[in-house]
């Protein structure tokens, strides 16, 4: 190999200069990098020893290339790094799946904290500017903020921290099927309640505002449903615990990490006190080596609802299928300021909730959702079909589950019903036997 003179003399002088030290201070490894390409250059050597040459120069300019990029990156791009607690996380996120940026991410989620996931979404771009970056943040909150318009958030825990489950499409409250004036009467309550007049009327009376309601009633008559859809109606977010699975100590925390404004919805609130009440039936009242006392107490749930926590500006819905278990502290005035009954259905309701499976929705979003009114044939049949449905014997989830199976074939669906109330009676009386 033929070598350039001028090349190798400033190799050798690089390797040899009394200045290497200060080389090898600004570039690591570029001494070894400047032997190797010497070497190289000479032609000394095999095809075995310019591989072990080359593998060599590779692994010497890897901090280089390191030391560079990071070089690079301080003083010619700009970068944004936003953890999942700030809200610009989810704007961030939803335009990054939006266009299927996601698998293409170097890093994305980094373990933070014992026991839970925080993540943080780093983006950087060329140039010092960090315009750049605040125009894609604005676009990100201009296109979720668009998105959202009308849906409602709703957020679940684990043990004692929220977790946003979700942003749903606000379900209208037309699509829960209750009786009119009931329906009406709560919606209307909550709405008085968040109107800016009766705030200032709580705040000049001195009257703590906020206002508690208890949804009571069988399983699948649409209590959690109509929360849902309440909240959307009033474009709050929804916080939801299931007391059965909280104790104490996390319903404290939970409710001291709420937000100003929401809505809280306390799932089974008939659960308070089971596993403290059996505790306290053991015989001594002691409890198992090394088994802790779990569950909600009474105590523990009165002290959160009128405690610090319990701020005001927040719409607290408690719901139970067994009223008759309730404390009557825990829903006296105050803190459950109006109950309302979810019943089975009656012939309106059944009636209502068949027009809402076939007929055709004419306005998706809007309060007044109509289902097939203009419809005579499915109204005919609603009327048919509710005649053969025994009365506020089944639940509207009962009803809607059984027309869901023939939702292409409502003539079918009328004609079954018979069948269908028959297999049911037998399987109750059967459930009935079993019991006795
Ligand atoms: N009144 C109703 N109108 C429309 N859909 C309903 C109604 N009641 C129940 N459903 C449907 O039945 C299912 C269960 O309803 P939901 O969970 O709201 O009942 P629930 O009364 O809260 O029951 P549980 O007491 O068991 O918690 C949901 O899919 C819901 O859409």
């Amino acid at each position: 190999m033929k070598t350039p003179t001028s090349a190798t003399s400033l190799l050798r002088q690089l390797v040899l200069s009394p200045q290497r030290s200060i080389l090898e201070s600004l570039i690591p490894g570029a001494t070894n990098m400047a032997t190797f390409a010497q070497q190289l250059l000479k032609g000394k050597g095999t095809t075995f020893t310019y591989l072990v040459y080359l593998i060599g120069i590779l692994t010497a300019t890897k901090p280089v290339a390191i030391n560079m990029t990071c070089w690079l990156q301080k003083y010619f791009t700009s970068t944004v790094h936003i953890q999942s607690s700030n809200e610009t996380y989810d704007m961030l996120a939803s335009w990054i799946t939006s266009r299927g940026l996601e698998n293409a991410a170097r890093s994305f989620l980094a373990k933070e904290g014992p026991g839970y996931y925080n993540e943080k979404i780093s983006v950087t771009c060329l140039g010092r500017s960090s315009v750049i970056l605040k125009d894609l943040l604005k676009e990100c909150q201009e296109e979720y903020l668009s998105h959202i318009e009308n849906s409602t958030t709703i957020f679940g825990h684990s043990g004692a921290q929220w977790k946003k489950e979700k942003a749903k499409r606000t379900r209208p409250l037309s699509t829960v099927i209750l009786r009119e004036n009931e329906k009406n009467s709560l919606i209307q309550d909550m709405k008085d309640f968040l109107e800016p007049q009766t705030r200032s009327w709580y705040s000049e009376h001195s009257i703590p505002y906020r206002r508690g309601y208890l949804l009571h009633g069988p399983p699948g008559t649409g209590k959690s449903s109509f929360s849902f859809s309440i909240a959307g109606e009033l474009g709050m977010n929804i916080y939801v615990v299931s007391i059965p699975s909280v104790d104490d100590e996390s319903l404290k925390t939970l409710f001291e990490e709420l937000p100003d404004t929401c809505v809280v919805l306390l799932e089974d609130i008939d659960a308070v006190g089971s596993v403290y009440c059996r505790e306290l039936e053991r015989p001594n009242n002691d409890l198992e080596p090394g088994k802790e006392k779990k569950g909600v107490t009474l105590s523990g749930l009165l002290n959160v609802l009128d405690g610090v926590a319990s701020q005001e500006d927040r719409v607290l819905i408690m719901t139970t299928n067994h009223i008759d278990k309730l404390d009557p502290a825990l829903i006296r005035p105050g803190r459950v300021d109006k109950k309302v009954k979810f019943q089975l259905a009656d012939r309106e309701v059944t009636m209502q909730i068949y027009k809402f499976i076939f007929g055709q929705p004419t306005e998706q979003s809007s309060k007044k959702t109509s289902h097939a009114k203009d419809d005579p044939s499915i109204e005919r049949q609603a009327i048919e079909f509710a005649r053969r449905v025994p009365e506020e014997q089944l639940s509207p989830a009962q009803i809607i589950s059984y027309l869901l199976q023939h939702r292409h074939m409502p003539r079918a669906a009328l004609t079954n019903v018979g069948k269908w109330v028959e297999a049911l009676r037998a399987e109750s009386d059967q459930h009935r036997n079993f019991l006795e």
